[in-house]
């Protein structure tokens, strides 16, 4: 009887996107679980690859006539896929068009991704002349990407001749950190004698003794070694004496860089009591209900959470809470450390690989029980999940925009489903897809409508910049911001100061005939950075020094536009100063941690004003900001995206929620070229029922979601007929299966027609039901595949965050 093992294998194709079976050798039938990464043999040159154990078939009747290949050797002792997560990688890869292996990696740190080597050695008939030129003294060689192209060729023509072997090599990427951890090996009587003998110039090994008699607890070699003042050497001597153990014991890394501040549960106010009471019937019932908590900004909505969270641990269950790119809301992850303390592990991408691997194992393990993470923490190992969260579920950084592209908040609901426990979307803004659907009563609604303690909203005005640009000369700052911030800083309250990112890309131009820098590879223009005083492409990376000629005119009057906070900080220390400022920007957040020591100073009143782009429009929480300044409100707005506009409403709202948190009254100014504008009108008052209204009426009128599904197809390629070619064909194909409901977008170049040397072509399908579309897109997707050696590629992101 022979055990056959379904294996998914590290080769992302159409083709292997269904499981390879392998055989069981006898010596692992015992051993082989579902979910276990196993090492093997693909395709005929004996290429070795990484997989995943599928299923297990125990008496599978092999068919005589293939000879299956089998298993190399078992990379885990147990299970690192769990059953749910197997199945939800299978959901992921139907709903995405990505491949289960994509899918699979997706959901595991980076540390358990394959490390492929291939190694290659001579044979007994490789002449000897060759063999001394190419491995020298050495028995083998590294045949990777380092190599010369020569050696390659030679390497690869050498290998059909059968004068090399090749050898493959697959590992994991992890490592486990240890530290060494000494301890007596001795009773202290023991030692005391052995303290005795000693001789008397022997001074260091005295010490280390009378140390190991006072203490027999285990110690780091480390800080052995400090505390003691002993080298190491001396150590390994009383080791080999037989004085002291080492041992080298595994330890987390810590992604934690400050301590905890230990907080306990608020009184709630009747409309939180309302919402925690609903969420906490649902876990403790064990249902799958989902809650729209809509709470306007300041309303207290984290503390629904953490009670909600209280709960589901009171019950032995555990919590899962995704916020936005944690990394820049440390606020918040220090809200729930208050609460939570040590059962609180976190994941985001400001952690090293090193620390994300060790708050992953400390999940698996069942030693953290809640995780707060950003998007990929949706995945996280929790076992017995009594309540999910998604913060602020609006922000579409829980979209990613690469294979999968999959949406953090849809795998939350397929996740509360699995565990059979409530999922809570939370926002003062949410997205109209969201709204929408608790409007048809798929979600509970959980309402807020009032800031904690009654505070009143903050007052917002709206400046209309063309107004103000007829009295003044150029200036970021309007007269009525200007002497709002000069009356804070005479009462010694703070203010926020946020620009619009996309407004002001600093760039250079030569300002005798107007020449703009851009990349030699995509059709865009080279950024400005002035910390390295470089030229860089945003989009493939390309980099070069900042010009002093014009390339193009010669001429020496080359213009900076440096960037843009850079700038307005300059003009408020002119215009203010004795104000303290704190610039937040990418240039001054760069460094792991700057974020946050930004954000303390600020709270410890060490600047007056924080200026900073989009990353200080979310989640702060400071008591004495009274003032938040827009200093460019329109930049979203110019895009040609159906979701501008909710863009804009959805930041406007969020920024001027900053203000006048506690006691103190919070004013808002706002700086406007489209004082007009609908989603600026509604954002004043923070209507956000009107504008759901609003915008849902032209959404209606437009055939935009949610009232019709998307998907966005793009094809690239290196020479820009073949990728317009495709697209005109996948259409052709997709009018065969598509009802004359349906309507195709397109296919237009991209927005940004030309990255890193490719050319991109796009269509979008608007539909309501399609029941053909999903294996149209596959075999297109296959197709594609096929020709893929020529260089298209062929992308499909379903449910787009935009149409550009
Ligand atoms: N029941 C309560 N009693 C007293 N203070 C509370 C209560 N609930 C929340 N707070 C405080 O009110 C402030 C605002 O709450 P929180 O930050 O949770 O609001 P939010 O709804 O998440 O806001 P935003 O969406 O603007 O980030 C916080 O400082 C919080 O500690
Ligand atoms: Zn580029
Ligand atoms: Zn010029």
């Amino acid at each position: 009887m022979t055990q056959i093992a379904e294996v998914v294998v590290d080769v992302p194709t159409m083709q292997t996107n269904t499981p390879y079976s392998y055989e069981i050798p006898a010596a692992l039938v015992n051993q082989l679980q579902p979910g276990m990464r196993v090492v093997v043999p693909f395709g005929n040159g004996g290429r070795k690859v990484q997989g995943f154990v599928w299923q297990i078939n125990e008496d599978a009747k092999p068919n005589p006539e293939v000879t299956l290949k089998s298993i190399d050797t078992v990379m885990d002792p147990a299970p690192i896929v769990n059953t749910e997560l197997m199945q939800l990688s299978k959901w992921l890869a139907n709903t995405t068009y990505a491949f289960t292996i994509t899918c699979l990696q997706t959901m595991l740190p980076n540390a358990l991704k394959a490390k492929y080597q291939k190694w290659v050695s001579p044979t007994a008939q490789l002449p000897e002349t060759i063999r001394v030129s190419l491995f020298g003294d050495q028995s083998e060689l590294l045949w990777d990407d380092s190599l010369p192209a020569d050696t390659v060729k030679q390497l690869l023509s050498l290998n059909r001749q059968h004068l090399i072997n090749v050898r493959y090599e697959v590992s994991s990427k992890s490592q486990v950190k240890k530290v060494m951890m000494v301890k007596p090996a001795l009773s202290p009587e023991k030692l005391s004698v052995v303290r005795t003998e000693l001789r008397k110039t022997a001074v260091k090994q005295a010490a280390l003794i009378d140390f190991l008699i006072a203490n027999s607890k285990a110690i780091s070699q480390t800080e052995l070694e400090r505390t003691v003042g002993v080298s190491s050497s001396i150590l390994k001597t009383a080791e080999t004496n037989g004085w002291l153990t080492r041992q080298a014991v595994e330890v987390y890394r810590d992604p934690f860089q400050t301590a905890v501040v230990k907080t306990k549960p608020l009184q709630l106010n009747p409309d939180q009591n309302k919402a925690v009471n609903a969420i906490c019937a649902a876990t403790d019932e064990g249902q799958a209900r989902n809650f729209l908590l809509e709470g306007v900004t300041g309303s207290g909505k984290t503390e629904v959470y953490l009670q909600a969270i209280a709960n589901a641990l009171s019950k032995g269950e555990q919590a899962l809470m995704l916020v936005p790119e944690i990394s820049l809301t440390p606020q918040i992850v220090g809200r729930v450390r208050g609460r939570f303390g040590e059962k609180v592990a976190v994941l985001h991408s400001g952690l090293s690989g090193g620390e994300r691997f060790d708050e992953w194992r400390r999940i698996q393990r069942g030693e953290a029980q809640v995780v707060v993470g950003a998007r990929s923490a949706v995945f996280a190992p929790l076992t017995n999940l009594g309540v999910i969260v998604v913060d602020e579920e609006h922000e579409s950084s829980y979209k990613q925009d690469d294979n999968p592209r999959y949406h953090a908040r849809d795998v939350a609901l397929w996740r509360g489903r699995y565990h059979q426990c409530p999922v809570v979307l939370g926002s003062a803004t949410p997205s109209l897809e969201s709204r929408a659907r608790a409007e048809k009563n798929v979600y509970t609604r959980l309402l807020l409508p009032n800031r904690v303690n009654h505070q009143q909203l903050p007052q917002v005005s709206i400046i209309d910049m063309t107004e103000e640009l007829r009295h003044h000369k150029e200036s970021n700052f309007s007269s009525g911001l200007l002497q709002a911030l000069q009356e804070r800083l005479n009462r010694g309250e703070q203010s926020l100061l946020m620009l619009n990112r996309r407004g002001y890309s600093s760039f250079v131009m030569c300002r005798d005939c107007g020449f703009v820098l851009q990349c030699p590879n995509c059709d865009i223009s080279l950024t400005l950075h002035m910390d390295t005083k470089t030229m860089k492409c945003h989009y493939c990376g390309h980099e070069e020094p900042i010009p002093h000629v014009c390339p193009n005119c010669h001429g020496r009057h080359i213009r900076y536009y440096g960037t843009g906070t850079q700038k307005v900080e300059q003009e408020l220390t002119e215009l203010l100063p004795t104000a303290r400022i704190i610039r937040m920007d990418v240039d001054t957040t760069r460094r792991k941690g700057a974020h946050e020591r930004l954000l303390k100073q600020f709270g410890d009143h060490k600047a007056d004003i924080l200026l900073g782009t989009q990353m200080i429009a979310k989640g702060l929480d400071f008591p004495d900001v009274t003032l938040v300044g827009v200093l460019n409100a329109d930049t979203a707005l110019g895009l040609p995206d159906f979701r501008a506009s909710e863009r804009t409403f959805q930041l406007l709202t969020q920024v001027s929620g900053r203000a006048g948190r506690a006691e103190k009254p919070g004013q808002v100014f706002i700086q406007t070229y489209n004082p007009e504008h609908y989603a600026i009108q509604l954002a004043k008052t923070q209507n956000y029922e009107q504008f759901f209204v609003r915008e849902m009426q032209l959404r209606h009128r437009g055939n935009y979601p949610p009232y019709f599904f998307a998907v966005k197809v793009t094809a690239s390629d290196v020479d820009e007929r073949k990728a317009a070619e495709a697209m005109v064909k996948i259409v052709r194909q997709l009018k065969t299966v598509l009802s004359p409901q349906a309507i195709i977008l397109g296919p237009t170049p991209g927005a940004i027609a030309r990255v890193n040397k490719r050319y991109y072509y796009q269509l979008v399908i608007k539909y309501k039901q399609e029941p053909q579309l999903r294996d149209a897109l596959f075999t297109i997707l296959g197709q594609a595949q096929k020709q893929s050696r020529n260089g298209l590629q062929i992308a499909i992101d379903r449910n787009p965050m935009s149409f550009m």
